[in-house]
């Protein structure tokens, strides 16, 4: 059974509070983005992961895949897999890249075993794995809220709008970028300002991360500031970074970036 797990970006960005557990109350706008990894299970005599395509840093257990597998097997009495993942969502990105593949293996294993999970039970199952995960099961564009784990849906169709996305050479790691933030409760909640017009998201719809992570990587910036150059009617880095998206009314001509950049465009 094959499934093609997507990246999501972030539209806006407001870290409001540190939690007693190590973690923070944030809210965010999560949308979907054609940006898609291959992956494939197939019952097999032992556990096994395989992967092709960018490289994933760290060991096989380490692999979000592989800990949802343990995570299942706690509970269900599922038969040894070989995973194969073929890799495209850049790693390190703010993509989600890493969730969205463990939250697609449970539907995968959900279905293929018949486990009978419903959407919350996955979504449990998921929020264990990695606090953006639990999104991919709906995958659909939601207000998200305490640690980014507990949703709201909303209506927000960018269909219309030509969306590219700028990933510089840069990787950087969510923990990295928690470090010196100062979280500030928000007048405005991101779940009534995602329905101003896209024009205007840039008077009002920041990401928290962006003044710390551009003072250490100041090529995430410019990318930035060309994407505004290149007409976008609104750009910002995608959770954590290190990757910027851009929304336009058209497909921009981005080719100055390309040379020291992966560009997507379209997603
Ligand atoms: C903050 C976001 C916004 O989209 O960053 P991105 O990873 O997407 O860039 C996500 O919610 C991240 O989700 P995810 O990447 O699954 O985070 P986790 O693995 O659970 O957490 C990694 C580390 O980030 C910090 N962390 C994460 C989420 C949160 N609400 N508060 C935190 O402080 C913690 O230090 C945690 O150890
Ligand atoms: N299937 C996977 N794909 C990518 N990264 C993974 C995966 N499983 C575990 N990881 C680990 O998660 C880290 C962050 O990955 P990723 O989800 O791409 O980043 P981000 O949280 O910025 O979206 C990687 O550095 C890697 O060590």
């Amino acid at each position: 059974m094959i499934l093609f797990p997507n990246a999501k970006i972030n539209i806006g960005l407001n870290i409001t509070e540190r939690r007693a557990d190590g973690y923070h109350n944030l809210e965010t706008i999560f949308y979907p983005i054609k940006i898609n990894d291959v992956l494939e299970v197939i019952e097999a005599d032992s556990l096994s992961f395989t992967s092709s395509g960018l490289d994933i840093p760290g060991r096989m257990e380490d692999n979000l895949c592989v800990k949802g597998y343990h995570l299942l097997k706690k509970d269900f009495n599922i038969p040894p897999v070989s995973i194969h993942l073929h890799k495209h969502i850049p790693i390190g990105a703010g993509l989600g890249g890493g969730s969205s593949d463990a939250a697609f293996f449970i539907k995968l294993m959900n279905g293929k075993f018949n486990l009978g999970l419903n959407i919350e039970q996955q979504q449990d199952y998921a929020r264990t794995l990695g606090a953006d995960c639990a999104f991919f099961i709906e995958n659909k564009p939601v207000f998200a809220f305490d640690r980014g784990d507990e949703f709201e849906p909303i209506k927000l169709d960018l269909s219309a709008y030509h969306i590219a996305l700028v990933m510089p050479p840069v990787h950087v790691s969510t923990s990295e970028a928690f470090r010196g933030i100062q979280p500030a409760p928000v007048k405005d909640s991101l779940y009534d300002l995602i329905y101003e017009p896209v024009r205007e998201w840039k008077k009002y719809i920041k990401n928290d991360f962006e003044a710390n992570i551009f003072k250490n990587h100041i090529e995430i910036r410019w990318v930035k500031a060309a994407l505004y150059e290149a007409g976008a009617l609104y750009a910002a880095m995608s959770g954590s970074g290190a990757s910027v998206f851009g929304i336009f009314e058209t497909k921009p001509d981005l080719s100055a970036l390309e040379t020291d950049n992966q560009v997507f465009y379209g997603v």
